[in-house]
């Protein structure tokens, strides 16, 4: 029977340290039934047995082919380690972009690249998504031609943990968008313009002021937006950018009074304090050194950056262009001093009841910027009014309730300080006659907003702000549920696919839990309208309410805390603790002072209170109707009010902070459902913000917070890998019939090759559906067609390594074998040589020696001669005397070189050059030259030239001899360095 791990098959292997390390199957044995035991072989070369079965058995791991590709969405395997594996590899790769799907995933780099220059921006426009590699852009501008196309409204959501790159990345994106591009930049993209329009400067000067005023030092991001943001950017007709709008979310206002160590309050504070004139810091009662003062000395820092100042002149540039003055910084620097000096209050206790001195500085200094009349301020921060049927009673307030007090009139101030700093950006936004809206046509909307939080650390409670945080991603969750799983049931139904037993299960109860009529929200509202309503009664109302079997699945009780309770959401279950639950949610100013705010003497504070508490839907500048009357048909992604009226005279109820989070949050989904989303999910890497650096147990509690991983769950509900039938065909032809693929795609038959494929691959109907264009395959198939075509072609490369093996061994014997008879050619060639200038000297000693006989000879006959009286003496008729017939070195000399039968048939050659032949013969020395394809070696041309090439050259003509010889050659010279009758001389070696 076969296994699913067959040895060779690539698998995960479980790992405390880094989730998963990649493995390969060294063997398989069956234990019994569906057990199996698997010896695998991890890549740092360990071996780890492992016996299981069904899910204790490894994950499988994609084909090589398909690690690090483009789109997570085309693996065929889609594990939690495979898609880890992925985006790691990709990251590795200095590849930050990564699609799943309709998702972008962005993991943060930590460090500046240069992915975002002019040249990239000209790219990417007018490319379709999928042309180029996955990028902020290829979204922007998916969103702008869809927008361009039809007119329709485009949301761009942009989320992520803390630190991820939201922000920056939702920059980006907004300066891509807004950059104004000429008529011809889709044809012509040379004439894409670069540089910025007025209202792209407009929507970047929002950049300075929302950070300094919205974003703090966090222990997770030096600059973390402490709020949700939704910038709009408003197009007419033309495609042109009119305008555009910001709507912010939930701004942290506990940070006000309280910082974490090492964290710091809001970036405006500090850059006051490091960027003002010591003129103007004299007359606020602030200093350089902020450390005196207790909103911002919580965190254990005291010394303000140098960018503190630099960011504070940008800071009030950015507040010139969207059009506030001198006048206006002045106040709002006033009314920041005054929220800092209220920190200082000093708040006694006596032994029953708080005491402020009369003549406190800080509240004195507090009280003058504020315009309010200390005594009155005094009054009601030590004492409290209730309210009941019949009276009014006042009680005295403890010194730690004072202080509450007192905090949240400065968080109140802020906020809504914030609000009416959005109301002036809108303003400036609007356009020049403030009809922005009523002028747009359509619109591009970036909403960055914080991803799902939870703190693991027992020292760190997940509190109200997780909760509203986590609210809002599980409504946003699930609207990218329903539109993944409508994309897909789109795709089957075009494809004319049976979709109908794809199922999937959503999220509606876990929100149902939190929004319903009898839920987490409506509960805590009511708990917090109840004068003696506690964290406590909250908590028991929510067991009693919601810990019910309905709510099984989504409600439970911790075993192990107490003031808590725990929600599974989407991504994982979450335990929060109720302390503070009903003062965050409250967030109020007592009545009274609430009264003295709006009636204060400093006419730039009631403005900021009356923009921020009267403000409703609608109401902006930028929304007001054009002067031909038109009214916007730009949908409003949920105006944030700081409060309704009650309708009963001018009095102002409050609602609570969670009721507003819960309106916005509603709005802005029915905005959501009437646009086209692209989403970008930001991913940190590590959370030591270190570049490069991929911690894969962090990425994946992200991928899974983010919902990527829920996306792909419903994308293995149905068929996962879904390719065209040309693609698919040109890809696994050669599984089929070799010579019947390669016809068949020449006749372009895809569909016939794809059903072949799968009919060779032995893949069943349930695995399976052919689509008009498609084909659509189950979750794992592709791995099975790969790992067979890689087998295949695996066996295709062993025939081709062998027989290329093959012909280089002929090739080198044949190679070989002319060498070694170019060399004894050569070697005789050369004996010949030294042969005949051997001979040659025997010769002339021969002459020599005869010539002196003669002489002697001659000498005698004249002796004789005079001593017979002049008598000649005759001579032996002419005969040679035996030195004539050849010398005793001479016959030295042939025996010298008599050393082989070759080089002896080359002896015998005769002494006199050879006679010039008629037909020039080439010689078994010219054949074996031939033979050797490098022409270096051997002229052919020259040696032809010379018949008589075995004659050697005289002595004295060797060298002259040797520079013009074909063979002269650096082996030529190695050759000749060597005595030529050496018989073991081997050149080829
Ligand atoms: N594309 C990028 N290239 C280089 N660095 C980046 C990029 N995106 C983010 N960063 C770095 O990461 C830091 C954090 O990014 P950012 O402030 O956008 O995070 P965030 O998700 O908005 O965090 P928060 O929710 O706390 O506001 C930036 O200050 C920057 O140093």
């Amino acid at each position: 029977m076969t296994t699913p791990y067959p040895p060779g098959t690539r698998v995960f292997l479980e790992d405390t340290q880094t989730g998963w390390i990649p493995a390969v199957v060294s063997s398989c044995a069956r234990v019994s039934g569906d057990t199996l035991t698997l010896v695998l072989t991890d890549e740092n070369g360990k071996e780890t047995t492992l016996t299981g079965s069904g899910s204790s058995l490894p994950h499988l791991r994609n084909p090589q082919l398909l690690e690090g590709v483009d789109d997570l969405a085309t693996l065929s395997i889609l594990n939690e380690p495979s898609i880890l594996h992925a985006v790691e590899t990709r990251y590795a790769q200095r590849k930050i972009y990564t699609y799943s799907g309709i998702v972008l995933l962005a993991v943060n780099p930590f460090e500046p690249v240069s992915l975002y220059t002019p040249e990239i921006v000209k790219h990417y426009v007018g490319r379709n998504k999928g042309e180029l590699d996955p990028h902020l852009f290829a979204i922007a501008e998916d969103a702008f031609a869809a927008m361009s196309l039809d007119g329709s409204g485009q949301t761009i959501i942009v989320s992520g943990e803390s630190g991820a790159g939201k922000t920056e990345s939702a920059k980006l994106v907004m300066r891509y968008i807004a950059a104004p591009k000429s008529p011809d930049a889709y044809t012509d993209k040379n004439s894409f313009v670069e540089g910025t329009s007025q209202v792209e400067q407009q929507i970047q000067a929002t950049n300075p002021i929302l950070e300094a005023f919205g974003n703090a030092k966090t222990t997770r991001n030096d600059n973390s937006s402490r709020f949700g943001k939704y910038i709009q950017l408003l197009f007419d007709t033309n495609r042109h950018i009119v305008g555009a709008r910001v709507r912010t979310y939930l701004l942290e206002r506990s940070r006000l009074s309280y910082q974490a160590k090492t964290e710091r309050n809001y970036h405006i504070f500090y850059q006051l304090c490091a960027g003002l004139p010591s003129q103007m810091l004299k007359e606020l009662g602030l200093e350089a050194d902020y450390s005196k003062f207790h909103y911002l000395n919580q965190g254990g820092l005291s010394v303000t950056e140098q960018s503190d100042c630099d960011k504070f002149h940008a800071m009030r540039e950015a507040l010139g262009i969207i059009g506030i003055d001198a006048g206006k910084q002045r106040s709002i620097f006033q009314i920041l001093a005054a929220l800092l000096h209220l920190g200082n209050i000093n708040v006694a206790q006596t032994r029953t009841d708080a005491v402020i001195e009369d003549e406190d500085v800080s509240m004195l200094r507090a009280m003058e910027f504020l315009g309010v009349n200390p005594g009155d301020f005094k009054k009601w921060t030590i004492r409290k009014q209730i309210t009941t049927r019949s009276e009014k009673i006042v009680t005295n307030l403890t010194a730690p309730q004072a202080v509450g007090v007192r905090d949240s009139i400065t968080r109140f101030v802020y906020a809504c300080l914030f609000e009416w700093l959005v109301t002036s950006i809108n303003e400036s936004l609007a356009g020049k006659y403030g009809d922005a809206a009523s002028r747009a046509e359509t619109y591009v909307g970036v909403l960055d907003i914080y991803g799902f939080e939870h703190f693991e650390k027992a020292s760190v409670a997940n509190s109200f702000e997780q909760f509203c945080i986590n609210y809002a991603n599980e409504k946003l969750q699930n609207e990218f549920n329903t539109y993944v799983f409508k994309l897909a049931q789109e795709e089957y139904v075009k494809e004319k696919i049976n979709w109908t037993s794809i199922e999937f299960d959503d999220n509606q109860s876990a929100i149902d839990l939190m929004e319903g009529k009898i839920g987490i929200l409506s509960l805590l509202d009511e708990e917090s309208r109840l004068p003696l309503g506690s964290d406590d009664s909250f908590l028991q109302k929510l067991n009693a309410q919601l810990n019910k079997p309905a709510n099984k699945a989504v409600y439970k009780m911790p075993k192990f805390a107490n003031a808590a309770f725990t929600i599974a959401h989407y991504a994982l279950d979450v335990t929060y603790q109720v302390d503070g639950f009903l003062e965050k949610n409250r967030d109020t100013v007592p009545e009274e002072h609430l009264n003295l705010l709006t009636s204060s003497d400093n006419a730039f504070l009631r403005e900021v209170l009356d923009t921020a508490l009267h403000h409703r839907e609608g109401a902006d500048t930028a929304d007001l109707p054009s002067p031909s009357g038109t009214v916007s048909k730009i949908p409003d992604p949920g105006r944030t009010s700081m409060a309704g009226t009650t309708g009963r005279g001018t009095s102002v109820k409050k609602p609570t902070l969670g009721s507003i989070f819960k309106m916005s949050l509603g709005t802005l989904m029915d905005m959501l459902r009437m646009t086209q989303v692209h989403y970008i999910r930001c991913i940190k890497p590590n959370q030591h913000k270190t570049a490069w650096v991929f911690s894969s147990l962090q990425v994946l509690a992200q991928l899974r917070a983010s919902g990527v991983l829920e996306t792909i769950r419903i994308s293995t509900a149905g068929y996962p890998s879904r390719w065209t039938f040309e693609d698919f065909a040109r890809r696994y032809f050669l599984l089929i019939n070799w010579r019947e693929g390669p016809s068949l795609l020449k006749r372009e038959q895809f569909k016939r090759v794809c059903v072949l494929v799968l009919m060779k691959a032995k893949i069943d109907k349930t695995q399976h559906q052919l689509g008009e264009t498609k084909i659509f395959l189950r979750s794992g198939i592709l791995a099975r067609l790969e790992s067979t075509r890689s087998e295949k072609l695996n066996a295709i490369i062993f025939l081709q390594t062998n027989m290329r093996r093959l012909i280089a061994m002929r090739k080198l014997r044949h190679f070989g074998r002319s060498v070694v008879e170019i060399q004894s050619h050569w070697r005789g060639a050369k004996a010949r040589q030294a042969f005949h200038a051997a001979r040659e000297e025997a010769e002339a000693e021969k002459a020599r020696i005869a010539a002196k006989a003669a002489e002697e000879r001659e000498r005698e006959r004249e002796r004789k001669r005079k001593a017979a009286g002049g008598r000649k003496t005759p001579t032996r008729n002419g005969a040679a005397t035996p030195s004539e017939n050849g010398s005793p070195g001479s016959t030295r000399m042939r025996r010298m070189f008599s050393f082989g039968s070759r080089e002896k048939s080359v002896l015998a050659v005769p002494d006199e050059p050879l006679p010039e032949a008629s037909q020039p013969r080439l010689s078994r020395l010219e054949v074996a030259a031939k033979r050797l394809s490098r022409r270096s070696w051997y002229d052919d041309s020259s040696t032809r030239k010379s018949p008589n090439h075995l004659v050697p050259a005289p002595v004295s003509d060797v060298s002259a001899q040797r520079s013009k010889s074909p063979f002269s050659t650096p082996i030529y010279d190695q050759f000749m360095k060597r005595p030529p009758w050496n018989a073991s001389t081997n050149l080829s070696r």
